[in-house]
């Protein structure tokens, strides 16, 4: 896509996006530090892109319990200052949001209309940036995905295949459910919501897009082995016998009816996206 802008360069997100559209500008830390947002605006009103996506977060959940500020500026402060600046130049603002916006309880989907109660930080300062990009004044859309996976950066499906390399068992929570979403598929719905956008000035919002079916973080675990071919089982246990600084939803499924509805883009099914990126990885299928 020209004139399309990125924030973020080496991330799971930003790197699935500069395989679907490679003439994008990409900006990553060293181009455009978000800790310093006001600069950034600067070098956005110069470029006047076409519309922008906003790859770029503060994603370490646990280090942001003790790293409020810089989580709070990564995640916050800044997407509500480049959403100005999208607002400004009068083009589509695109955001992403995460299911740790929710206390998750019940046994339910939630729709986007839900009741946000952050556990930590890093779901506090998602939650204040969804806010602040709401209030910009432009076109924009927030996407609430989650449990993100991609050959990419840091990942769970790459935590796991390592620990699983050289360990017979291993405990992996099962009281946590939500979809694992691979991030080619974000960037792909993002790039189809963009030009659905510039080209109905109308369109925008709110909205939840996850792979499916929904699982818990053990039973990803078992497919992640068994489509790796690694010799590696896994033990249920409760998140109460895997304690984190920071404490994480257990049930993180998200309604992504809405998306469908609105834009014409279904639940990408994480089996198939899962067999991809082991292959990418080097795994033969
Ligand atoms: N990972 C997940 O499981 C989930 C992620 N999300 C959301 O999806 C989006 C993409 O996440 P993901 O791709 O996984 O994130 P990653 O952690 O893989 O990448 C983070 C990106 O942020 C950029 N970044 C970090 N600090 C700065 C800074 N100071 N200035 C400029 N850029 C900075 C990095 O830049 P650089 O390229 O220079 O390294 C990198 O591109 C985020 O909004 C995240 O909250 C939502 C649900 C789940
Ligand atoms: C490594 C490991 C993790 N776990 C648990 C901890 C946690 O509950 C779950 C997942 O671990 P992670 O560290 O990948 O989880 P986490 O970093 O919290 O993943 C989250 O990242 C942010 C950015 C999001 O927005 C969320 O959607 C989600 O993807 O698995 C085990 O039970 N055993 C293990 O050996
Ligand atoms: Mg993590």
């Amino acid at each position: 896509m020209k004139g399309l802008l990125v924030l973020g360069k080496s991330g799971q997100l930003a790197q699935g996006l500069a395989r679907l559209a490679p003439d994008a500008a990409f900006w990553g830390r060293a181009e455009a530090d978000l800790s310093r947002p006001e600069a950034v605006m600067e070098r956005i009103r110069a470029l006047r892109p076409l519309a922008i996506i906003n790859a770029s977060a503060y994603t370490a959940v646990d280090k942001a319990e003790t790293d409020v500020a810089a989580a709070a500026m990564l995640n916050a402060t800044a997407p509500g200052l480049l959403a100005r600046a999208a607002a400004d130049l009068g083009v589509p603002f695109l955001h992403v949001s995460t299911d740790y916006v929710f206390d998750g309880g019940g046994d339910h989907s939630r729709t986007e209309d839900a009741a946000t109660a952050p556990l930590g930080i890093y779901g506090q300062t998602k939650r204040d940036g969804e806010r602040q990009v709401a209030a910009a004044g432009g076109q924009w859309v927030v996407m609430r995905t989650s449990w993100v996976f991609s050959p990419d950066g840091g990942n769970f499906v790459k935590t796991m295949l390592r620990l699983g390399a050289d360990r017979d068992r291993i405990d992996v929570v099962a009281d946590q459910i939500g979809g694992p979403t691979e991030a080619g598929r974000i960037a792909a719905a993002l790039l189809d919501m963009a030009g659905q956008m510039l080209a109905d000035p109308r369109k925008g919002g709110l909205y939840h897009f996850a792979g499916a079916p929904d699982v818990s973080w053990a039973d990803f675990a078992r497919a992640i082995f068994c489509r790796a071919r690694l010799d590696c089982a896994v033990q249920d246990i409760p998140a109460s016998d895997y304690p984190t600084p920071a404490r994480r939803p257990a049930n993180s499924r998200l309604d992504c009816s809405k998306i469908a509805h609105d834009f014409g883009i279904a639940r990408p099914d994480w089996r198939a996206d899962l067999d991809h990126v082991l292959n990418q990885l080097g795994y033969p299928s």
